[in-house]
C-alpha cells in the first residue's frame, strides 16, 4: 500500500541564528509530517522555536539545514496556498470588514462580482454578516480575529498557519472562537498548523498535539486526539479531555528527565 504524500513535511529542519560571535540553535533536527486536512497544534515553552517553525513554513525564514516541503515541493517563499494568521489582527484599519476580506482577492485578480460573493460567503461563515460594513476599530478583538480568519479563508489557501491567533483575547472569547474556528474548519477543511501557549486550546482543537522543548527547539512529544470526538462543552468537561490535558501539561511543564524525541509521522492519523 502506498501512503499519500504529506501535505506539509519538515525533514530534519535545523535553524541557527547568529548571536554575537556564537550561533544559537532555535530548531534542532525537527521532522514532522502533516496530512492533508489535518488540524495540528504546536505547544511548548517560550523560546522553543514555535514561531521559527511557522516562519519557515510561511516562507519568511529558510532552514539552515534540512527541508520544508509543501505538497512535495520545497518552500521557497510565501505562497497563496498558505494563509497566515498572526496574534495581531493585521487588518487594514481604513477598510471595512468586507473590504478587508476582499483585499486578498483583489490582489490576485479575482473579478469584482466573484470577489463580492466570496467575501459574503466567508463573512457569513465566521458570523460577521451584520458587521460587513463596519471598520475594524468598531469591532471587539474576537470579531477582528474572525475577520482575519475570513480574509485568510477567502483567498482559498489549502493550508492555514496560525501563530497564537487567540493569544490576545480574554478566556471567554477565546473559548468561543475555538468553537467557531472548528465549526468553520469542519464545514470547509484545510490543513491547519496552529501554535499556542495554551494547553487546553492545544487539546481542544487538535487531531494531533506536538509538544516542543527548548534549547534547542525540538519535537518532544506527540499526542493524538481522536478526530471522531465531537468538540463541544461536553468534551471540554469530560474525563477524556482532563486526561489528555494532563498528559500534554506534563509534557510541556515537566520535560526534565526525557531525552529522545519521538518520531513524528502523519501516517498513523490518515
Ligand atoms: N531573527 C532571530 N535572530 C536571533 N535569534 C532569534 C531570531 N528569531 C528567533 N530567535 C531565537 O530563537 C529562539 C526561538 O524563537 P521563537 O520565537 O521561534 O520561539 P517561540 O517558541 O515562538 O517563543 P514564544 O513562545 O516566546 O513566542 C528564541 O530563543 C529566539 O530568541
Amino acid at each position: 500500500m502506498t501512503s499519500k504524500p504529506a501535505k506539509i513535511s519538515l525533514q530534519s529542519v535545523t535553524k541557527t541564528f547568529a548571536l554575537g560571535r556564537d550561533t544559537f540553535t532555535a530548531l534542532d533536527d525537527v521532522s514532522l509530517d502533516i496530512a492533508d486536512r489535518e488540524f495540528v497544534t504546536v505547544v511548548g515553552p517560550s523560546g522553543c522555536g514555535k514561531s521559527t517553525l511557522m516562519n519557515i513554513l510561511a516562507g519568511l525564514e529558510t532552514p539552515t539545514a534540512g527541508r520544508a516541503l509543501v505538497d512535495g515541493a520545497p518552500v521557497s517563499g510565501p505562497g497563496p496556498e498558505r494563509g497566515v494568521i498572526f496574534q495581531q489582527y493585521a487588518l487594514f484599519p481604513w477598510l471595512t470588514v468586507r473590504q478587508n476580506v476582499e483585499f486578498g482577492l483583489r490582489t490576485t485578480g479575482v473579478p469584482k462580482g466573484e470577489r463580492r460573493s466570496r467575501a459574503e460567503h466567508f463573512i457569513q461563515l465566521v458570523g460577521l454578516e451584520r458587521f460587513a460594513d463596519a471598520l475594524p476599530k468598531t469591532l471587539s478583538g474576537g470579531m477582528r480575529q474572525r475577520c482575519a480568519i475570513a480574509r485568510a479563508y477567502a483567498v482559498n489557501p489549502s493550508i492555514l498557519l496560525m501563530d497564537e491567533p487567540f493569544g490576545a483575547l480574554d478566556a471567554l472569547t477565546r473559548v468561543k472562537l475555538q468553537e467557531q474556528l472548528l465549526e468553520t474548519w469542519s464545514q470547509d477543511k484545510r490543513t491547519v498548523l496552529f501554535i499556542t501557549h495554551d494547553v487546553d486550546e492545544a487539546v481542544f482543537l487538535a487531531n494531533r498535539v506536538i509538544v516542543m522543548a527548548a534549547r534547542p527547539g525540538r519535537v518532544y512529544d506527540v499526542i493524538e486526539v481522536d478526530p471522531a470526538i465531537e468538540r463541544n462543552e461536553e468534551f471540554r468537561l469530560s474525563p477524556e479531555f482532563a486526561a489528555l490535558r494532563n498528559r500534554v501539561w506534563h509534557s510541556v511543564y515537566h520535560q526534565e528527565g526525557r531525552t529522545a524525541a519521538p518520531s513524528v509521522s502523519s501516517s498513523s492519523t490518515t
